[in-house]
């Protein structure tokens, strides 16, 4: 018999012991806090007993730990000297679903996945926090019943203290107020009435959310006019102010669009008989009925705090059995901390600038597909905007639905799709690229959608699984859209962003077509009417022509910013397609160029480099990801477009390894207008690259190979890709900044791709022969050809 079963017999009694029988855990190390002596008696005993290490941790880790930790579902294994403790996760997956492991990842990614990969997980001090919220999240999948626990260790939230320490915060804080969640209770009349008599009061629909947002909202706008309106004085000069908002409610983390708001959230904790005897003390209107908070309240508590575990990360637990000074202390510290960690947002620190460059109102792009896509092409792009004080400067625009033929719902449904995969292939491109070999240590900077738009272009001709493979690998699911869907939403995202008149932006295709290939007439039409391509007839034989006609084009698209983009070329090309991109916008709010100074940027700790490191104090839009602890700065131009700059704090690595697009959409969404000092080095950066590896790497290697299927192009003439390359420019100043990028997509015939090479770089042999006579005329052999 084990260990485990032993333990788990002998205290079958014991309520924390059926927990084990349920769990069918087994020990050899039980974690505790000694300190406090909360150890459950029978186990002490049963831990002498069976010689199950108990292993203080406030002694040994100097760390305070509630006393519910002993019932940790773990195994640990402890190491001594105990610097690290080895915990190992005892295997019970149907137990442990993953949403589970899902819910606390955002705290230590490396730990997690290892957690999940090896069922091991080193535990440091810092992570003991993350531990124990594990283990609730544990707890509540094993639906362990706490009242039957003897240690009744309930945390609570009404009477926690939430109303205590936020008078006390806003007195504290300069320019902050509340608003507080107890004031949208709906009328009695309208709560419901359980079979009890109890009425509902603790559940979402007994509140009106909807003006608590509103009420939100409006202080969102004009946090200075918010006050005012609520007799409050702003205590600092225009141009300087950061406004806090503490907003206190015992079901604010329960209420999504609410909960995404905040920058911090904390959670005051209090065990079960301090909170009902805290709840017996105070009168309600209408008062608690007799039984009410353990017939109603609690119970619906075990609910609500089920829901808020499962959709809220990143909350600060409080033990509300603290002092109200110690409580205060902590809270006005650490949102003292997260105010000028975001006042201080210097982009000189990271190893290099992540910077995303794109257009992020793309979410806004309206689908022309249906009938008659072209006719509808542009309409109602300009009116109808609404401006978004709170947000910087965002455009949106709404949806016109008013066109005659206009399907809104099938196009826009397209649209978006393709919109969503064009950004899942931009971080799958970046990933790529940024580990590619040759690309370490360099700045890395590229178009997503130059490249997105010429395979989307090229995937019009390919078919079967050459086709599949670039759909799939561009993002597009094959289930949900098809390729006339992606054509058209293209489409409509090249004429929106050709249309942009604040900034300048051209983006377009172009096929340069060796003179003897004729390509399918189909092809054709379809590059020209979706992917608004030019066509070139050149002769590829000539290959220094070619060459110079294609990066004469390039160069004229790009405003000279992409001049080579063609380097060679061979003579057997059949096709050339072409992207490209250029962008020129100037900054909302320019940097005074007086104000550029010299100054250090760390490549990493040991790597300064001297820059030119522009400066402006101004209101921008930011938003601090504390999931990720990164700096995001939204810079905007004149029109819809802006520049986005991530600054970790970790390094770029740690945020490389898990941006992804729902970032982007939760920065552009949460950024919020404030007063910084800003520093960006001014730069110019071209880059080149191949992808043919990173395409394959990708998943589709099928179009660079023998089994190329572009029978789209061209049915006489088996073609095949023999290179993608793409260039990228970057120029930042005081100004604004330029950006052009070019993607060209080389077609060979099958039999030629394979160009042999035949280098004579070592020792041969020459006979000079005639033909006709066939006479040896000389003979000889080189060894040295340098020797004279
Ligand atoms: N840290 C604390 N220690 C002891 N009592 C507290 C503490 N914080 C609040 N209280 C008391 O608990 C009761 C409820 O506090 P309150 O702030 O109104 O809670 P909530 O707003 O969370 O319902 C009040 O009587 C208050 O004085
Ligand atoms: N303010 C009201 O209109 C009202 C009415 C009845 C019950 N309650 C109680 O208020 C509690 C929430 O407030 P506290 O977080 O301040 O305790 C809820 O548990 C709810 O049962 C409030």
């Amino acid at each position: 018999m084990s260990r485990g079963q032993l333990l788990c017999a002998c205290c079958h009694h014991g309520s924390i012991a059926d927990h084990w029988v349920s769990s069918a855990m087994s020990m050899t190390c039980l974690l505790s806090n000694t300190q406090e002596a909360l150890i459950h008696t029978p186990i002490r005993q049963l831990c002498k007993r069976y010689n199950v290490k108990i292993l203080s941790l406030l002694t040994e880790y100097g760390v305070s730990l509630r006393n519910y930790l002993q019932l940790f579902p773990f195994r640990p294994v402890c190491t001594f000297p105990p610097k690290k403790v080895q915990i190992k996760m005892y295997k019970q997956p149907k137990k442990m679903p993953i949403r589970h492991i899902h819910c606390i990842t955002h705290r230590c990614h490396a730990q997690i996945r290892s957690l999940q990969q090896h069922n091991t997980l080193d535990v440091r001090k810092r992570h003991f926090q993350l531990l124990v919220h594990f283990y609730f999240d544990i707890r509540a999948v094993m639906g362990v019943n706490e009242d039957n626990c003897s240690a009744k260790l309930h945390i609570w939230m009404t009477n926690g203290g939430k109303s205590t320490m936020s008078s006390s915060l806003h007195l504290r804080i300069p320019n902050s107020c509340i608003i507080a969640q107890d004031a949208f209770f709906k009328d009695d009349s309208v709560v419901a009435v359980d079979s009890n008599g109890f009425k509902q009061y603790d559940v979402l629909d007994a509140l009106h959310m909807d003006r608590m947002m509103s009420k939100i909202e409006s202080w969102r706008k004009d946090p200075g006019s918010f006050l005012a309106s609520q007799s409050l004085r702003t205590q600092c000069s225009v141009g300087e102010e950061v406004f806090v908002l503490i907003v206190e409610g015992f079901l604010i983390f329960n209420y999504g669009p609410l909960n995404e708001l905040m920058d911090k959230r904390y959670f005051l904790e209090i065990p079960y008989d301090v909170c009902k005897e805290r709840r017996g003390s105070r009168v309600y209107t209408p008062p608690d009925l007799p039984g009410y908070f353990d017939g109603y309240v609690w119970p619906r508590y075990l609910k609500n705090r089920q829901e808020m575990e499962d959709m809220v990360l990143d909350i600060v637990f409080l033990d509300g059995l603290k002092s109200k000074e110690d409580l205060l202390d902590y809270v006005y510290g650490d949102v003292t901390m997260e105010i000028q960690s975001l006042m201080v947002t210097k982009m000189r620190t990271a190893l290099c600038l992540w910077i995303v460059m794109g257009v992020f109102c793309l979410g806004e792009v309206k689908g022309h597909k249906g009938h008659g896509g072209d006719r509808h092409q542009g309409q109602g792009l300009d009116h109808d905007r609404r401006h978004d004080n709170d947000r910087g400067h965002n455009h949106e625009h709404k949806q016109d639905h008013n066109h005659g033929h206009h399907h809104p719902e099938a196009s826009d449904n397209g649209t978006k799709l393709v919109i969503q995969g064009n950004g899942g292939f931009a971080f799958s491109l970046y990933k790529q690229l940024v580990a590619q070999p040759d690309n370490q240590g360099k700045n890395v900077f590229f178009s997503p959608l130059s490249v997105s738009l010429a395979l989307a272009a090229l995937s019009v001709g390919a078919r079967g699984q050459t086709h599949q493979q670039l759909f799939t690998g561009l993002g597009f699911n094959s289930s949900l859209l098809t390729q006339e869907q992606v054509d058209q939403a293209l489409q409509s995202i090249l004429t929106q962003l050709n249309q942009k008149t604040g900034v300048d932006l051209s983006i377009g295709s172009a096929l340069f077509l060796h003179n003897t290939f004729k390509p399918h007439p189909e092809f054709l039409k379809d590059m020209k009417r979706f992917y608004r391509s030019e066509g070139f007839t050149v002769d590829f034989t000539n290959t220094a022509e070619a060459i110079d006609t294609i990066n004469k084009y390039v160069g004229e698209k790009t405003r000279g910013k992409i001049d080579k983009l063609v380097k060679d070329l061979d003579p057997t090309t059949v096709m050339y397609l072409l992207s490209y991109i250029y962008f020129k916008g100037k900054w909302e709010i320019p940097f005074d160029s007086e104000d550029t100074k010299e100054d250090t940027f760390h490549v990493d700790d040991n790597t300064p480099v001297l820059v030119q490191m522009m400066s402006v104090k101004k209101r921008f839009s930011v938003y601090y990801d504390q999931e990720i602890s990164t700096s995001i700065l939204q810079l905007h131009y004149n029109e819809s477009v802006s520049m986005m700059l991530a600054l970790p704090e970790k390094g770029l690595a740690s945020l490389e390894e898990v941006i992804g697009q729902n970032h982007i959409t939760k920065w552009h969404r949460w950024m919020k207008a404030r007063v910084y000092q800003v520093h960006v080095p001014k730069m110019s950066i071209t880059t080149t690259y191949s992808l043919k590896d990173v395409l394959s790497g990708m998943g589709m290697p099928d179009i660079f190979s023998n089994g190329a299927d572009f029978s789209g192009i061209s049915e006489d003439l088996k073609v095949a890709v023999s290179e993608v390359a793409h260039q990228a420019s970057l120029d930042v100043d005081e100004a604004g900044a330029t950006a052009a990028a070019a993607t060209g997509v080389v077609i060979m015939p099958l039999s030629f791709r394979h160009t042999p090479v035949l280098k004579f770089d070592r020792p041969f042999m020459v006979i000079v022969m005639d033909q006709e006579t066939k006479s040896i005329l000389f003979m000889g052999k080189i060894i040295n050809p340098a020797n004279k």
